[in-house]
């Protein structure tokens, strides 16, 4: 038997209601009751001036396995989150093969049991292949472990498909993560449609590419009275339909990654593909819209969508780039620097509800809770430091971030995953 006992920290833990200062006791990888016997503990954590919070938990990465590992691995994509100060991670199915069948996803899973120092939740394919034609076996999926399904990297165009993955997905209560794009109104875009990419001469990615699937997926999970989940959304507009949506008790929710607030369409000009990501970064009245989205609920999921990609694929013409970016290891200084520092939008508890309980109940994850019970993954995060954060000590594989000393305030300086410290700032 083992005992951790963490102290002197303030625990925020908004499943719970709870935001106080208390220890924390972790018995064999499991959160117990405080002792009330004179138990002395195995091993001791001070948390003075840190907050004591629930593992965050990344519901959008994208680890390489199997099939790209030369961008990352599940072992070197689960270091980056635990730098992060993530002690789980959902993965997008668009590996190669992609995550369509049981087999591709066990084979994911015990990859994950044997090389990840944190959590790994898989995600299904919609569609086979990814190609937006047939449904993939859901069933079988769910017995090998899916938490959701999603065709990120590509979105199903045919609407009546939509509708019968929606359906099928209800009998399992699976949620249906959506990727918004339609391909029609997006083309050859690489960059946000406005008045940098008429003057960079590069092909525009419209706004309502993103913000007619937004609509398509309200209009069918209200039908269907079952949940969709409009992932990396980028437009104002986008928010707006949410926000309208939800207010009506239709079963939609968005997400929000750092880049899409922390960064405009004019970083284009500098024709550095670290700043191309699908979809693409947009105005500043795009991310004013975005952050009263978070600060009225409207947005209530965060996540990273880290992209690996190798250098030699990202230094080639913008236009031929790969879409993506690393996002582990910043995006929660970057939230907690902009959201809470900066924009004074949301405090650092509703920053930790939202990387925690919320994402654990829209995937039905056991996790997200320093309840008693429940499994010890811990985030120590120090809610003022200061840091700058440099790419060339990732444990990626891959380098594409546009972040690279970039200045931050928040961080997270421990990761603990069922009672054992993962990583340590
Ligand atoms: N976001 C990206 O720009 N790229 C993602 C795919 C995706 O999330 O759509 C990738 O897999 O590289
Ligand atoms: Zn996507
Ligand atoms: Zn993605």
């Amino acid at each position: 038997m083992s005992t951790l006992r963490i102290f002197n920290g303030r625990i925020i833990d908004p499943a719970n209601g709870r935001d106080e200062k208390a220890d924390l006791w972790i018995r064999d990888g499991v959160i117990i009751e405080t002792p009330v016997d004179g138990t002395k503990a195995d091993e001791e954590i001070d948390a003075k001036g840190r907050i004591v919070a629930p593992g965050l938990i990344d519901i959008h990465v994208h680890f390489r396995e199997p099939g790209q590992s030369h961008k990352e691995t599940i072992g070197t994509g689960s270091q980056a989150a635990a730098a992060g100060g993530f002690t789980s991670v959902v993965c997008m199915p668009n590996t190669s093969p992609a995550a369509d069948n049981a087999g591709t996803i066990t084979l994911i899973r015990e990859k994950a049991a044997t090389s990840s120092v944190v959590n790994i939740f898989t995600t299904g394919a919609i569609t086979k292949g990814l190609a937006g034609q047939e449904l993939a076996p859901y069933n079988a999926m769910v017995g090998a472990g899916i938490v959701a399904i999603t065709d990120d990297g590509h979105c199903v165009q045919n609407h009546e498909v939509m509708r019968r993955a929606v359906e099928y997905a209800r009998m399992f209560g699976l949620v249906v993560l959506d990727h918004c794009q339609d391909y029609s109104l997006v083309g050859g875009g690489v960059m946000n449609e406005g008045e940098w990419s008429l003057r960079l001469g590069l092909p525009g990615w419209p706004r309502i590419g993103e913000e007619i699937i937004v609509m398509r997926n309200i209009l069918l999970a209200d039908l269907c009275d079952s949940p969709i989940h409009c992932q990396h959304i980028s437009s104002g507009g986008s928010v707006r339909l949410i926000r309208e949506a939800r207010a009506r008790g239709v079963k939609i929710s968005g997400e929000v990654c750092p880049h899409h607030i922390a960064l405009t369409d004019d970083h284009l000009q500098t024709f550095d593909s670290n700043y191309k990501m699908n979809p693409p970064l947009r105005t500043e009245r795009d991310i004013e819209a975005i952050i009263g989205g978070i600060a009225d609920g409207t947005l209530d999921i965060l996540c990273s969508d880290h992209a690996p990609h190798a250098k030699y694929e990202k230094e080639v013409e913008l236009d031929q780039a790969p879409f993506g970016i690393l996002g582990l290891e910043t995006e929660f200084g970057l939230f907690s620097d902009i959201l809470v520092h900066k924009k004074k939008a949301i405090d650092m508890a509703r920053l930790i509800e939202l990387y925690t309980s919320k994402p654990a109940k829209l995937l039905s994850l056991d996790r997200g809770t320093l309840g008693v019970g429940a499994q010890g993954d811990v985030t120590l995060i120090d809610p003022d430091l200061e840091w700058v954060y440099d790419k060339e000590l990732s444990p990626s594989l891959s380098r594409n971030t546009p972040f690279h000393g970039t200045e931050m305030k928040g961080r997270a300086v421990q990761t603990i995953v069922a009672g054992k410290t993962v990583w340590s700032l």
